[in-house]
């Protein structure tokens, strides 16, 4: 809930948080009902949706525009020239440009400042875009075999999705998309310089590339595939960030996948 409440206010923070909870606990079979949560109110949602559809007034517009034209000054040459392959598929008559782009890793690489900048951008010419939350789900619903013209059903997500000049999906789950039916329907697109490191941190910046590229050589000593190892001078590097970080330190621990006899410590478990 606290990821939405930045955004919006506490009742529909709380309905759109019960909405996901309902979505994750669908995929293992299980409904609110079962553990006695309440049901979202769609209408509510359903009215945010209207509103952000709606949300084309002459001032937001102009602000879009302002926002566009400042984050597009910023960009580097190869966001540049991703941004001016998107905008032609978008502004596409003729259909001669691919409508499908995926904008594959590495990390920091400046993609979620690029996404921005084309929602700004469009906005601010009055394209209506859709920013989606990722997962394969999301991608097969969006970008399924049906053209969204032919998109069926009165909902305003589908109102919406039919309406839709752009629609862009950040942080991907690229093995859902890579695997998806829908795969050969998409060009795409790398950026390569890192955008996380400072100038004079170029063999830091090749090491992030080579690592998200998963193109780090082995080291034989390990001898395992899945291990690499971190040169020392960047443990160092960590070190030296966290040791000016205030405050007492705290671990977290992240799981991939849980597993256990009980559904419902699973559905605890964001995947
Ligand atoms: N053209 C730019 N000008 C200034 N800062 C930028 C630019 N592009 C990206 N950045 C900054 O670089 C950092 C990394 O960018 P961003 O988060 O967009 O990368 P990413 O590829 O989406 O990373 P990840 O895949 O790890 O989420 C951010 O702090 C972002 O604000």
């Amino acid at each position: 809930m606290e990821d939405y409440i930045r955004r919006q206010d506490e009742n529909v923070s709380r309905n759109l948080a019960l909405k996901c909870i309902q979505g994750k606990l669908r995929l293992i079979n299980l409904s609110m009902e079962d553990l006695l949560l309440h049901i979202p109110n769609f209408q509510l949602i359903n009215r945010l949706i209207q509103d952000q559809m709606g949300e084309t007034d002459k001032n937001t517009i102009q602000e879009k525009r302002l926002m566009g034209e400042i984050m597009m000054a910023q960009l580097n040459d190869g966001q540049r020239a991703v941004f001016d392959q998107i905008m032609a598929s978008v502004n596409d008559v003729d259909n001669v440009h691919p409508d499908y782009i995926f904008l594959g890793d590495p990390g920091g690489t400046g993609k979620s400042y690029l996404n921005n900048t084309l929602i700004s951008v469009l906005q601010g010419k009055g394209n209506h875009v859709i920013a989606v939350a990722s997962t394969g789900i999301a991608s097969t619903l969006l970008i399924g075999e049906t053209p969204r013209s032919k998109i069926e059903g009165g909902s305003y997500s589908a109102q919406m999705t039919r309406k839709a000049d752009f629609i862009i999906s950040d942080a991907s789950n690229a093995a859902s998309i890579i695997n998806n039916t829908t795969w050969p329907l998409f060009k795409p697109i790398r950026l390569v310089q890192n955008m996380r490191t400072v100038s004079g941190s170029q063999e830091f910046a090749d090491w992030l590339i080579n690592l998200g590229n998963g193109t780090l050589p082995q080291t034989p000593r390990l001898n395992n595939q899945g291990l690499i190892e971190i040169p020392p001078d960047f443990l160092d590097m960590q070190t030296n960030i966290i040791e000016h970080m205030p405050g007492p330190l705290k671990v977290y621990k992240s799981i991939d996948t849980m597993d256990s006899e009980d559904r419902g410590e699973i559905a605890n478990y964001a995947a």
